[in-house]
């Protein structure tokens, strides 16, 4: 059992008694025994002589000075509010500075290997999160509502309200963006924060807070620990936050939810699938895609393209060519292939190993470790690699959980399925145990199988057929919401063109709805394409959105696995404690919690008398 006590092995770099902000790092060791580590003796531990553990109570004490009620609420300190509005301001517009910008780019480019376009990336959308909360859009955060009661003077009034002491816990491979999105949502709705990056990159958000402190930032608002993972561990099970942001790996994630008895939000690990539908087109945009979602950053991005289903109909195209040829562009100069920073060249080589055992499985590309470089042998450095993996192998049991094990680098599987397959792609998306992000790309008819178009025709044609005319919501002429007249006339209309036509009342309208849909697309200047097949394309795509739950699902030509702008929720769905990181909504689920205030104030009704009992 340990206990936290103030003693002198670390110290404290800033000071603590007039910042509020904590910067420790160990300096020293005091030995009391042979081990040339050790501050106890192991054999001595007991109850009566429990062990002694040094250096975190600053932050202990830190955090457990902030009240549940938080450091504002709706109802206390509401100009703080205002006050992080104007932070916001001044911190975006610091960061807007071409030079500042440079500046965060490049320290992370120092300490997370990436390119510079990709490091520049990652300022640039925390620079435009801060814009996106400027001025009163802090306070829009904590937008309460009221609701009428049962009788005059009572009222509900629902609230956001703060957690008050809260930690936050990043990983090294976005060593600004996921700190700072998740600190600033934190402040926002009133929580007092302990920041943790993780430590090989925390130099990057150390440089931040003196930036936000520039800009305002109350020194004693939050405090920053420079620690491993062990020791924070430690530090949680004392300090005892109420809540705890995690973002990083399952497996740290799930023992925390356990330490911290659920009293967590998590972003953990991603094995993140794309789909590439039946229609086959931009082939150059769709392997450039490829190339960015699974090696950008060396692959370590969570929402990194892991494992690709390609329908059938790409196979014989020069798709997985051109997605090796641009994997093969990339060079340890620039760091457009870089270290890996936690898995080593080792173990993903015994993991693609492992991989090639599986029958029908072979290397596409990569697979051998990067030439020519003096990366320490700590770090992974790997080529690009792609393994094809047929997909009835991938679903077997016994290969199932290999074949979806996130290796954190350069890395993905690819696999195909026939046109009658698609089952199989829902399966093993739905037996994945991680929700992050994925792609459906898919929505061009130009492609699309003669066949299958009539087949859709037909299918349609009997439906409306046998119930006559379609609903409003799906009219072709009048669109949403017709009247029963407009109905009534359109309904007089097909079946006029159909007895003319010799046609079905069915396929009548579906010529009626393509023609409205051609229409619609002269009129804005041809940039409407939706027709009958890609309406169809569109249902094949809802299916596949329909039965899947990835938090983050981009779908259509351009979609991509990788992208978490501040423009959109980021973050696993499908998981109770699952977290997002960037919107409103992400700020609002992450730190706030419901709370209600009913006013009852009255008047008592004149002739109230005591009732009987109940
Ligand atoms: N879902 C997301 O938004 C998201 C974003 C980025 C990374 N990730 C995931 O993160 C992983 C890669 O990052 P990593 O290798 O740094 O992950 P990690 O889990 O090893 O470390 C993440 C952070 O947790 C700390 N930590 C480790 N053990 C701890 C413990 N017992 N108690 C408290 N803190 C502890 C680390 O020091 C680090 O700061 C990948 O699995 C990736 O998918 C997820």
């Amino acid at each position: 059992m340990f206990r936290f006590k103030p003693c002198s092995v670390f110290r404290t770099v800033a000071n603590r008694a007039a910042s509020g902000f904590l910067f420790t790092s160990l300096t020293s060791r005091r030995r009391i025994h042979s081990f040339p580590f050790a501050t106890i003796d192991a054999e001595e531990i007991s109850g009566s002589h429990p062990a002694e553990c040094a250096f975190l109570q600053p932050f202990v004490e830190s955090l457990s000075k902030c009240p549940k009620h938080g450091l504002h609420n709706p109802l206390r300190a509401p100009e703080r509010y205002l006050l992080y509005g104007d932070i916001s301001t001044k911190a975006a517009h610091l960061l807007g500075q071409p030079e500042v910008s440079n500046f965060f780019a490049r320290l992370i480019q120092r300490v997370s290997p990436k390119s510079y376009k990709q490091a520049q990336g990652e300022v640039f959308v925390t620079q435009k999160f801060l814009e996106n909360f400027c001025g009163d859009q802090v306070r829009f955060l904590a937008r309460s509502f009221a609701v009428p009661g049962n009788h005059l003077g009572q009222q509900s009034n629902g609230y956001r309200w703060p957690y008050g002491p809260v930690a936050i816990i990043t990983p090294f491979n976005f060593p600004l963006e996921i700190p700072l999105l998740q600190l600033m949502g934190a402040l926002y709705m009133g929580n007092k924060p302990v920041l943790k990056v993780d430590s090989k990159v925390c130099i990057v958000m150390e440089q931040m807070i003196r930036l936000l402190h520039e800009c305002g930032l109350p020194k004693e608002d939050v405090d920053f620990i420079n620690t491993d993972g062990m020791t924070m561990n430690k530090f949680l099970l004392e300090a005892k936050p109420h809540m705890t942001l995690f973002t990083g790996s399952s497996r740290v994630a799930e023992k925390l939810a356990g330490d911290l008895r659920g009293r967590v939000k998590l972003e953990d690990a991603g094995f993140d699938w794309k789909i590439l539908g039946p229609d086959v087109q931009e082939i150059d945009y769709v392997a450039w895609v490829c190339d960015q979602d699974a090696y950008a950053c060396s692959g370590q991005k969570c929402s990194a393209q892991s494992i690709l289903f390609m329908h059938e109909n790409w196979v014989s195209t020069s798709l997985v060519p051109q997605i090796k040829e641009l994997a093969e562009r990339r060079k340890l100069e620039d760091l457009t292939i870089g270290p890996v920073l936690t898995v080593t060249t080792d173990r993903m080589v015994e993991h693609i190993e492992k991989l090639l055992e599986i029958p029908g499985s072979k290397l596409l590309f990569g697979g051998q470790p990067l030439e020519n470089h003096s990366i320490p042998k700590l770090y992974g450095a790997l080529k690009p690699t792609a393994l094809f993996i047929p997909i009835d192998e991938i679903l077997k049991d016994k290969n199932f959980e290999l074949v979806t094990t996130e290796l954190f680098g350069p890395f993905q599987v690819i696999t195909q399925y026939k046109q009658d397959q698609l089952a199989l792609v829902l399966e093993a998306c739905e037996r994945m145990l991680a929700h992050l992000t994925a792609a459906v790309v898919s929505n061009d008819p130009m492609f699309l199988q003669a066949t299958v178009i009539k087949l859709v025709v037909v299918w349609i044609s009997s439906r409306i057929s046998s119930t006559l005319l379609p609903g409003a919501d799906a009219s072709p002429e009048t669109g949403a919401g017709a009247t029963e007249q407009a109905r009534g006339s359109e309904q007089a209309r097909v079946q006029e063109r159909a007895r003319g036509s010799g046609l079905s009342a069915g396929a009548v309208w579906v010529k009626m709805l393509h023609a409205t849909h051609v229409r619609r697309r002269e009129r804005n200047g041809g940039r409407e394409r939706m027709t009958v097949a890609s309406a169809w394309a569109r249902l094949r795509g809802m299916e596949v959105l329909g039965r899947s739950v990835n938090g983050t699902t981009y779908a259509g030509i351009r979609a991509r696995t990788t992208g978490a702008p501040q423009n959109h929720w980021f973050g696993p769905a499908g998981d109770p404690r699952g977290a997002g990181i960037g919107t409103p909504e992400a700020i609002k689920l992450v730190w706030s919690c419901h709370r209600e205030i009913i006013y009852d104030i009255g008047p008592i009704p004149h002739q109230w008398k005591i009732p009987l009992s109940t």
